[in-house]
C-alpha cells in the first residue's frame, strides 16, 4: 500500500479504526490507504492486539502508507487525548459491544461511523425485539443518521454519529425505496431473496459459515427472522408512509465477497415495468457509485467485487403486473466499508468518491 499524495484543496482527516484485525476494519484500512487524505492514528484489535496490521494481513504490509501505520492496540489502551486529536472514528466491532464503547467518547469532539447494528434502529422497542436486550444509550440511537448515502447526504453531512446500513438492506434499499417514494409498487407485497458472500458472517467464521460448510452448496439462514428484516422494513416504511412487513430470505453462497438480490414486487395499478426503470435512472444518474443496466441485462456480483458500486437490473416478470429487480454489491465494500468511506467524505466536506474509485476485480 503506497501513500497517495494529499490533495491540498482539502484537510487531512485523523482517523481510527476500532476492530482494524476483522474484515471490515481490514478493508477500510485498504480503502484509506488510497484515499490520499486520510490519516490513521490508531487502530485496534482484541487477539491480535500487539501486533502490526501487516502482520495480521502480510497481504498489506507493503509500502509507505503500511510502514506508517500504528499497531494494533487494545481498545482499553487509548487515551483520552488520542480520541480528542480524532476527527472520525470507524467502529468495525461486534454488535453490543459497540455501544458499550461509543456511549462513552466524546462526540462533540470525534465523528463515528458505526459499521455494526447497534444503532440503525430508531426504534428502541423494535431493537430490543430483534437484538434481545434493552439498549445501553437510547438518545443516541435515536440521534444516530441512517447512513444509506445517497439517500441520506444531507442527514449524514450533519451527524455526529452515522450507522452505517447493513450489507443486505443497503441492496435492498437504493433500489425500493426511490419506487415506494414514487408510488410505482405495491407495498404489501416485496419478496427479497438475497444471497451473500462468507465475508458477510465476518473473520471470525463460525459453525456454518466455515469454508467447508460453505463450499459445494448453498442454504438458507435466519429464514422469517432474520434481523436485516426489521432494518429494510424501517428505510421502507418511511419510503410508503405506511406499515410494511417484507419477505426476507437470506442465504449463503460458495465465494468470499458479494450480494445478489432478486426482488420481487407488484406494479402499482396503470404502472409499467419502463416507469420503475426510469424512476430509479433518474434517481441514480448523477450518482457515481449506483448504476442502472439496460433493459435485459442482469447484473452479476463479479461487476462489483472489490468496489463501492451498486448495479441493478430490471426486469418485467412473465407473472402480469410484477417485475424482478437485482442489485448486487461487494458486502464488504459497499455494504460495510465503501460506504463507511462515502459517509467520512460527507460528514468531513471532502470529495464523496475520494479513497473509493478503484474498478472492480475480474475475474
Ligand atoms: N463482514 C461484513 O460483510 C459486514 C459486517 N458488518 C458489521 O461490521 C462489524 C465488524 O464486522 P467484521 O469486520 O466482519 O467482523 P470480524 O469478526 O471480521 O472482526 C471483528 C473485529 O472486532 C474485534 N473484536 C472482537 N471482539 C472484541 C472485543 N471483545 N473487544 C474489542 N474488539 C473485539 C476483532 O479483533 P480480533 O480479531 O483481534 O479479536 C476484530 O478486529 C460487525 O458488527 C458486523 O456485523 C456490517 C456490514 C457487513
Ligand atoms: C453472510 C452473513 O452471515 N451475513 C451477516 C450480515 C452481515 C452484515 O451486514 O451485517 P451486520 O451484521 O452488521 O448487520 C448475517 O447474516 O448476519
Amino acid at each position: 500500500m503506497m501513500t497517495v499524495e494529499p490533495n491540498p484543496k482539502y484537510p487531512i482527516v485523523k482517523v481510527g479504526v476500532l476492530g482494524a484485525s476483522g474484515y471490515t476494519g481490514a478493508e477500510l484500512v485498504r480503502l484509506l490507504a488510497s484515499h490520499g487524505n486520510a490519516e490513521i492514528m490508531l487502530m485496534t484489535a482484541e487477539k491480535n492486539a500487539g501486533a502490526d496490521f501487516g502482520s495480521v494481513f502480510p497481504q498489506y504490509a507493503f509500502g509507505t502508507f503500511a510502514k506508517k501505520l500504528p499497531k494494533l492496540i487494545k481498545i482499553d489502551e487509548i487515551t483520552p487525548a488520542q480520541y480528542e486529536e480524532l476527527d472520525v472514528l470507524f467502529c468495525c466491532l461486534p454488535h453490543a459491544l459497540t455501544q458499550e464503547i461509543v456511549m462513552k467518547l466524546p462526540l462533540d469532539k470525534v465523528k463515528v461511523v458505526d459499521l455494526s447494528a447497534d444503532f440503525r434502529l430508531a426504534d428502541v422497542k423494535t431493537y430490543a425485539t430483534w437484538y434481545g436486550h434493552e439498549h445501553l444509550c437510547p438518545d443516541l440511537q435515536k440521534e444516530a443518521v441512517y447512513g444509506l448515502t445517497e439517500l441520506m447526504r444531507e442527514q449524514v453531512g450533519k451527524a455526529r454519529l452515522v450507522a452505517n446500513p447493513g450489507c443486505y438492506p443497503t441492496a435492498a434499499q437504493l433500489p425500493l425505496i426511490p419506487l415506494l417514494k414514487s408510488g410505482l409498487i405495491l407495498a404489501d407485497d416485496i419478496i427479497i431473496d438475497a444471497k451473500s458472500g462468507a465475508t458477510g458472517a465476518g473473520r471470525a467464521a463460525k459453525v456454518g459459515a466455515l469454508y467447508c460448510e460453505v463450499t459445494e452448496g448453498i442454504h438458507a439462514y435466519g429464514v422469517a427472522s432474520h434481523r436485516h428484516a426489521p432494518e429494510i422494513e424501517q428505510g421502507l416504511t418511511g419510503a410508503a408512509k405506511k406499515d410494511i412487513v417484507v419477505n426476507f430470505t437470506p442465504h449463503l453462497m460458495p465465494m468470499s465477497r458479494g450480494i445478489l438480490e432478486s426482488i420481487y414486487v407488484k406494479l402499482a395499478p396503470g404502472k409499467s415495468v419502463a416507469d420503475l426503470r426510469e424512476c430509479l435512472e433518474k434517481q441514480y444518474e448523477d450518482e457515481p457509485f449506483v448504476h442502472v443496466l439496460p433493459s435485459g441485462v442482469a447484473p452479476q456480483t463479479r461487476h462489483v467485487r472489490g468496489s463501492n458500486h451498486v448495479v441493478m437490473g430490471i426486469f418485467e416478470d412473465r407473472v402480469p403486473d410484477r417485475a424482478i429487480i437485482i442489485s448486487v454489491i461487494d458486502n464488504v465494500v459497499k455494504g460495510a466499508s465503501g460506504q463507511a468511506l462515502q459517509n467520512m467524505n460527507v460528514m468531513m466536506g471532502l470529495p464523496e468518491t475520494m479513497g473509493l474509485e478503484l474498478a472492480p476485480v475480474f475475474p
